[in-house]
Formats: structure tokens, sequence, C-alpha cells
């Protein structure tokens, strides 16, 4: 976790009581959970290990299904502890959202398939409490996912990794933006020979002459970059394997009443959904407006991450301390 981060979840913990009271309905939740998995006929249960205090104490539990953890932490300790463990981007996200981009990332890993019926449990990581029961059948209800379309057919040769990672950038472009700003991006991942003859560049491109081990998106010291070059026009376009081979390319792209996106989205949506339906590509589009993370494949939105709602807390408070101190200046 990023030391933002840590700031701002240490800045929400909850006290004593607030933990004693999550830890009782952690328990009353948890064991009614085999039941649950058992009568709905899930073949995986899902966990946001974050909001439990101690995932292997909690954890033992006799379900019929396999288990995986879901979790912000992107350290080695904890993919090495269990073997299904889905790393979410370290943003703040929704519960839906949370649920999305964890059967995503299990999709594209293989790990479960279209139609299997999914039991996700989730929370608060900040009030360390599971509160949640979501049970879903992936592909069938359109909340959560494209229905009719077997997501199973992931793109050829894109590693999951790869997606994993663009997921992420995507995911903390949308949340924080650049320097106070929204930020919009597309990338493109996947079926490079075919996709690069469908774009033109709008500015040079700056990857070039590098050698592709130089510009490989997997590659966590080039995330500076990548976040600075979705502030240009354009997609960057991704290799399978990761490999950048350009960004501030414009896809030229068919005429937008072909493909069936809801109302408001613009080009760079509609760009993104006619790539992805001529190419075997995958495409990742983060709205400059909303904050939104939208995933598309075959033309069509396989998934969106809204962005959460600012609570507006910070405003609140503010107000409240902006008025006491008027009040106290005019008591004196
Ligand atoms: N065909 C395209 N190829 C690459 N980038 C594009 C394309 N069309 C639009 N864009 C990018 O998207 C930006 C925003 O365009 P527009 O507002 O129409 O899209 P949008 O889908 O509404 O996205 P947003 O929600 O970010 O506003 C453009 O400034 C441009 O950088």
């Amino acid at each position: 976790m990023t030391d933002e981060a840590k700031t701002r979840d240490n800045s929400s913990l909850p006290d004593k009581g607030a933990i004693e009271a999550g830890k009782v309905i952690t328990a009353g939740l948890l064991k009614h959970v085999p039941a649950i998995v058992e009568s709905c006929g899930a073949t995986a249960l899902f966990v946001y290990v974050d909001a439990l205090d101690d995932p292997r104490l909690d954890l033992d539990l006799p379900v019929k299904a396999k288990v995986f953890y879901v979790s912000k932490e992107r350290t080695d300790e904890a993919a090495s502890e269990c073997l299904h463990c889905l790393r979410v981007p370290d943003v703040p996200l929704t519960r839906i959202g949370r649920v999305k981009i964890a059967i995503f990332l299990a999709l594209s890993r293989g790990l479960v398939k279209h139609k299997d019926r999914i039991v996700f449990l989730s929370g608060l990581a900040a009030s360390k409490t599971l509160d949640t029961v979501i049970v879903t059948e992936v592909g069938r209800e359109y909340e959560f996912f494209s229905s009719g379309m077997d997501l199973t057919d992931a793109p050829p040769k894109v590693l999951p990794e790869v997606i994993e990672r663009v997921i992420d950038i995507a995911s903390e472009l949308g949340s924080e933006g650049r320097e106070g700003k929204g930020v919009g991006a597309m990338f493109v991942v996947g079926d490079t020979d075919c996709v690069i003859p469908l774009t033109r560049q709008l500015v040079l491109n700056p990857f070039k002459g590098y050698l592709p081990s130089e510009r490989n998106i997997l590659d966590y010291s080039l995330e500076e970059t990548v976040k600075e070059l979705a502030t240009l026009d354009g997609a960057f376009i991704v290799r399978g394997d990761g490999v950048i081979e350009t960004c501030g390319a414009y896809v030229r792209t068919a005429s937008q009443e072909e493909f069936e996106l809801p109302r408001g989205l613009g080009s760079r949506h509609h760009a993104a959904a006619a790539i992805t339906a001529v190419t075997g590509s995958l495409a990742v589009t983060v709205s400059e407006s909303t904050g939104s993370v939208t995933i598309f494949r075959a033309g069509r939105i396989i998934t969106e991450i809204e962005k959460p709602r600012s609570t507006g807390q910070k405003r609140m408070l503010s107000l409240i301390r902006h008025r006491k101190a008027k009040k106290t200046s005019t008591d004196s």
C-alpha cells in the first residue's frame, strides 16, 4: 500500500467499539457462508480479506468451493500464502466495482469461467467488517458484466498480468487524475499487428527508439511516464506481452451508429468499441468527465467500474469548523 493510501486508511481507523461490533457482524456473516455457497451451487467464494483483522483466523470455512482472497495489497507474501489471491487496484472502489474487477481478473486468468456461480463477501477495509454477500452468475446479469457474452473468450495472447496492470493504471488515473485534474485515457491491448494499421499518430511516438524491454507496461518504473503521457490525446497501443508500441494514437473507426453504447458516451468510448469489434484486442478507457473505467471486447462493453462518489465529508468538516470559528469570533 502506498504511504498516501496508508495515511488515508489510518485517518479513518475505527475506534475500539466499532472494531468489536465489526467482529460480531463478520462472525455472524461467516457462520452462514458455507450454507449459502452450497444452496446456491456456487463454485467459487471470493473474500475481500482487507476487511478482516486476520484472514487466517477468520477464514476457516469448510466450503465446497474454490476460495479466492481479494486484496489491495501488492505484497508477495499475500500471493504465496494462498494460491488464489487476486489483487484489485489500490484506489477507492465501490463494493460492486471491487466485485467486477476481481471477477474479471479471475476470468482473464482462467480461474473461473462463464456461467460459474460466485459468492462474494465484501465490506469496508477501514471498518474491518465483512458485511455484504453478493451472489452472481458470470455473464447472466448486465449490472456486473455484459450479458449473453462468453467472457471466457479472452483476447488471445494477452498475458493476464498485462490486463491487470492496465486496469491498475486506468483505475488510478480515473481515481486520482493528474495534478488535481481529471484525465481521460484509452489503452488498446493485444492483436497489435491488426490494430496499428487502423491508427495514426497525433504526436510523434514517445516510445520510438527504445528497446522492447525498456517500454514494457509491466515495469513499475514506467508507471509515472505512462500516467503523464495519458494526458496526451489519443490511445496507448500495448502488445499482449506488455510492450508499449505507441501512445498518442488516433484510432480510425467506423461510424458511431454501429455500436449500441449507453447514451452520453463520446468518441473515445466509441473508438474503443470500434477497434475491439474489428480486431482481437481488448480496450480499457478512462473517462475524463466521470473517472469511470470501462472494458471493451468484441465491440461491446464487458464491464464498467464506476468511481465512488465523494462523500463530501471533508467539505462538511471544514464548513463546521468555519461556522464554529465564526461563532467564537462573534461571541467574543
Ligand atoms: N478515435 C479516437 N482515437 C483516440 N482517441 C480518441 C478518439 N476519439 C476521441 N479520443 C480522445 O478522447 C478525448 C475525449 O473525446 P470525447 O469527449 O468525445 O470522448 P468521451 O467518450 O466522451 O470521453 P470522456 O468521458 O473522457 O469525455 C479526445 O480529446 C481524444 O483525446
